[in-house]
């Protein structure tokens, strides 16, 4: 089958055998690639992203072929192969790959958990490609056409996540572009896209416009654009914008959907992960749509450019001027870069009709004979006229039409023009037109400041009326609704006075001191990474538990801030969160005084010393535990005012009371956090190890589905015992470790053996999927907290042996509490049949050391770190052979990700704060 790499270097070596073919080769490709430059696909540059920062390659503008790179990941700087010359470049998220010139096959450096760099592997011997695109985890290769009786049909070969496979196709694609988990095609016969892939998170594949016709498509992360055939040229686009609604989100801003094509025409079009931008045809200036970050560097206007490439949140394009020098624009990369690029391919033939030729001094090809084509500009801007057409040797100019002119620009062109020839005459001309513009400018002013105004008051008249949700006024509908649930529905959004009487009470230090019999080690019940709590008695004998931070060096604390977070904690009321009774602050203390909870934390009873405590949590037990944290939970994504992201969602902030009920804490992640946010690590993500979403952790993207993906690991945790990250077993990570057991159908291989299976394991298995659900990697294909929520009250009811699945029998103390219940009685019956779903929840861990970057690492031995340093090969090893199997259909699927996949390696700054702390 494959070749190896070295024989492959060898081939590439052994210069004399592919100088002649180059040529050849290039010939017939490049007469191929300027259609399809400028998109998503292969192109004369090509820009990687992703959590090792971003890169930029480009051919060298010397006309050698040769790539140079520009950027943050050192992988890929030092990994560029300086002496092949390359057809093509393409990049995804860490890893950048070219199309080699004597081969004719992808040639990939940087890293990915799921490319082989080098030639990818498997590689059918021999095989040769037109042109090849990377998604981000992924790359495909478009054969070479066939010929003879075959000559319909295409082959194209991919590798990477959920894609290794040769693909067969109908009818002759010209050109494929990839996604951010999928891949599309251009039909050169009909002009139709076609897309493949995985379709959850981007519904690319199930909204093609199969009626629409193409002259070149390009896949952005979740989207696809295509520049429509006709004269009209312009980009149509469809997949999935980046609803923000749907994201609490409190990293980014922004705006636009991607669908929401400028009606222009365009040469080219390329996509970024939300954000789409193209070359307008007239002018070669560039326009961007879609999610664009704020605060980002805007596109250049005024400029030309030659061609573009896009990142996850940034775009580059090649100035269509003498030093051809990168300029980008969007959010996280330099604005110019030090590197000058080819502005596309230098070829042996002469530019077909419809392009011209690159002046020599703007692309200097090293063959005299070769030259840069790029396709002619069509029409021009209005207020202008074609004044020459497109020849082979430049472009199709355009001129002022100084008998029409609106724009000052326009008159100011006309006005210098008319100077040099035709002063006196035009000189009439203009005096007559002064007034004109004078009044035009008038009107312009009016017309603004009136929109202006309207949208003030508008958004005023919005606001006046403004409430925090819509699920208030549900609540509040809810309320004259019934007995049992009125109670309910009130805790979670009292009125104001009851507000005023919740609101935290504040104590003296004196007050808990007494309390807590001055904070004695006998009081002490347990420590977290800031605080120490304490069992204390008040003076009116209710028994607290007393949070006191570890006093930091730094007593200039925040107190306004600690007063937000006061007030926003002391809102939130459910009989599955903890409530804060009061606080106290003084001179550098800060205290919290929380309802003591007589049964410690889920934590101690999974993973205490005290193996009667592990057993005394059956299974009936443990799933109630799950359905009221879930039920916390959700009241904290679905009904606090504002919505509230938990962020350290794990087994020791699930706490037990008194008749056993659990109770989420410490949903005040920052309340007690390091005040010091000018510390850079202050900006990395929040949470635990083992807990912590990939995505979040990589992208900074903090949603409610960062929870579900905590949850998921807890309810492994609750299932199977062990601790989210436990290295004293092969495979540390209990995702790693649970999620393929469960896919394979063998439950029985993750379950508590402390305890006996139930006899019916149908509910243990469902719980299990949701598990596996909510640590997916993509937050948006995890269920939603209310979905785990039901999910796993069915299971409940089925565990406790109800049969029916349609009616969430819970016992009495799961549902004494539950702000949500009332809601899921009227969604029952549209809610027949619920999938064996999401269910959220778990976590984990006692040792471990939570330090000011907010993530908590688990406690372990040097010894232990090594050992999992070395079993994170194996682990690599071993999955990418199981991703192999995957793909050729045991669809073991995303479960199989290493810990590496899913948490990616540390950044300098993480690296940093390890140094410090281990
Ligand atoms: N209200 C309470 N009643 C009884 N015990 C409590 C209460 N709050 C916390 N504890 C005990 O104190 C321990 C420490 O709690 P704390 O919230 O300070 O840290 P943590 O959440 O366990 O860890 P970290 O702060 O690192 O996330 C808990 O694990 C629990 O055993």
């Amino acid at each position: 089958m494959g070749y190896l790499v070295g024989d492959f270097l060898n081939r590439v070596m052994n210069m004399n055998t592919w100088r002649a073919g180059f040529l050849v080769e290039l010939m017939v490709l490049s007469d191929l690639l300027w259609l399809v430059s400028g998109l998503g696909s292969m192109s004369s540059i090509a820009i990687s992203y992703g959590e090792k920062g971003p890169v930029f390659c480009g051919l060298k503008s010397d006309g050698s072929h040769l790539v140079t790179c520009y950027g943050a990941n050192s992988a890929i700087i030092y990994g560029t192969p300086a002496h092949f010359p390359f057809m093509g470049l393409t990049a995804g998220d860490g890893f950048v790959c070219g199309l080699l010139a004597d081969s004719n096959q992808p040639y990939c450096w940087g890293s990915s958990g799921y490319i082989q760099m080098g030639v990818p592997q498997p590689m059918i011997k021999g095989s040769e490609y037109l042109e090849i695109s990377a998604g981000d985890y992924h790359l495909c290769g478009l054969r070479k056409p066939l010929t003879g009786r075959h000559r319909n049909t295409s082959l194209v070969d991919c590798w990477g996540y959920n894609m290794t496979k040769n693909y067969v196709f109908d009818g002759q694609l010209e050109s494929i572009s990839a996604g951010s988990e999928f891949s599309c095609g251009l039909f050169s016969q009909n002009r139709t896209a076609f897309c493949w892939g995985d379709d959850t998170s981007s519904q690319v594949v199930s909204s093609i416009p199969n009626n629409m016709r193409f002259q070149k498509i390009a896949a952005g992360g979740y989207h696809v654009c295509g520049i429509l055939e006709g004269i009209n040229s312009r980009a149509f686009c469809w997949g999935r914008s980046l609803n923000i609604e749907e994201e609490i989100s409190v990293a980014y801003a922004g705006q636009g959907n991607v669908d929401s094509a400028p009606n222009v025409p365009m040469l080219s079009v390329v996509g970024g992960k939300f954000h789409a931008c193209g070359i307008k045809s007239y002018d070669r200036g560039v326009i961007c749509w879609g999610f664009i970050i704020k605060p980002s560097t805007p596109s250049p206007s005024g400029t030309m450019v030659y061609e573009i490439a896009a990142g996850d949140y940034f775009t580059c394009g090649i100035l269509a001027e003498k030093s051809l020098a990168p300029f980008c624009w969007g959010l996280g990369f330099p604005t110019s870069l030090p590197i000058a690029v080819s502005p596309g391919l230098c070829k042996p033939t002469p530019c077909a009709p419809g392009s011209y030729e690159v002046s020599h001094e703007n692309a200097p090809c090293k063959s005299p004979n070769s030259r840069v084509c790029m396709p002619c500009s069509n029409g021009c801007p209005s207020e202008m006229y074609q004044s020459s057409e497109c020849t082979l040797k430049s472009d199709r100019q355009c001129a002022y039409n100084c008998s029409g002119c609106f724009s000052a620009e326009c008159f100011s062109n006309c006005t210098s023009n008319a100077n040099g020839i035709n002063g006196k005459k035009n000189e009439r001309f203009l005096s007559l037109q002064w007034p004109v513009i004078v009044a035009e400018i008038a009107f312009a002013v009016f017309l603004v400041s009136i929109v202006s105004l309207t949208a003030v008051l508008y958004v005023r008249y919005k606001l006046r009326n403004c409430q925090c949700s819509g699920k208030g006024s549900k609540t509040k509908k809810n309320n004259g609704g019934g007995s049992a649930f009125q109670k309910d529905t009130s805790k979670i959004r009292p009125d104001l006075e009851e507000l005023k009487i919740r609101r935290a009470q504040m104590f003296t230090y004196e007050e808990l001191e007494r309390a807590t019999d001055g904070f004695k080690e006998e009081t002490l019940v347990g420590k977290g990474s800031f605080s120490c709590v304490f069992k204390g008695v008040l003076k009116d004998g209710t028994v607290v538990a007393v949070k006191r931070a570890i006093t930091s060096p730094n007593k200039q604390k925040n107190s306004n801030e600690f007063h937000t977070e006061l007030d926003l904690l002391s809102r939130l009321n459910h009989a599955h969160l903890l409530n804060l009774l009061g606080y106290c602050e003084e001179s550098g203390e800060r205290l919290l005084v929380y309802e003591f909870m007589a049964h410690g934390s889920l934590h101690q009873h999974l993973h205490g010393k005290n193996k009667a405590l592990k057993e005394q949590l059956d299974w009936i037990r443990r799933v109630t535990i799950a359905v009221q944290a879930a039920r916390g939970i959700e009241y904290l994504h679905g009904y606090a005012c504002p919505p509230v992201i938990h962020r350290d969602i794990k087994s020791s902030n699930i706490l037990i009371d008194e008749e056993h009920n659990a109770r989420v804490a410490d949903f005040g992640l920052s309340l007690l956090g390091p005040a010091d946010s000018s510390s850079p690590l202050a900006e990395l993500p929040a949470g635990t190890l083992g807990y912590l979403d990939p995505e979040y952790y990589r992208l900074h993207y903090l949603t409610t589905k960062s929870d579900v993906y905590s949850f998921g690991v807890l309810l492994l945790e609750i299932l199977s015992g062990r601790k989210a990250i436990d290295m004293q077993y092969e495979e540390g990570n209990i995702v790693e470790w649970a999620v393929p057991l469960i896919k394979s159908s063998d439950l029985n291989a993750i379950l508590d053996p402390a305890l006996k299976p139930p006899s019916d394991l149908d509910a243990l298995k469902r719980i299990a999927n949701v598990a596996c659900k909510c640590v997916r990697m993509r937050g948006k294909e995890r269920p939603s907290m209310d979905k785990v929520t039901t999910a796993l009250e069915r299971a409940l009811a089925q565990l406790m042996g109800s049969p029916s699945n349609e009616q969430p029998i819970l016992p009495t103390e799961v549902v004494l509490g539950s702000s949500r219940l009332h809601k899921k009685s009227s969604q029952r019956s549209s809610n027949r049949s619920v999938s064996e779903t999401e269910v959220p929840e778990a976590e984990d861990q006692r040792f471990e050391f939570r330090a000011p970057s907010w993530i908590t690492f688990p406690s372990v031995t040097s010894s232990q770190r090594r050992k999992s340093s070395v079993s994170d090969a194996d682990v690599d090893g071993k999955n990418s052979e199981a991703k192999n199997q995957g793909n050729t259909g045991t669809g073991v699927g995303d479960g199989l990700r290493s810990l590496e996949e899913e948490i990616g390696p540390a950044s300098p700054q993480e690296s940093l704060f390890l140094q410090h702390n281990f």
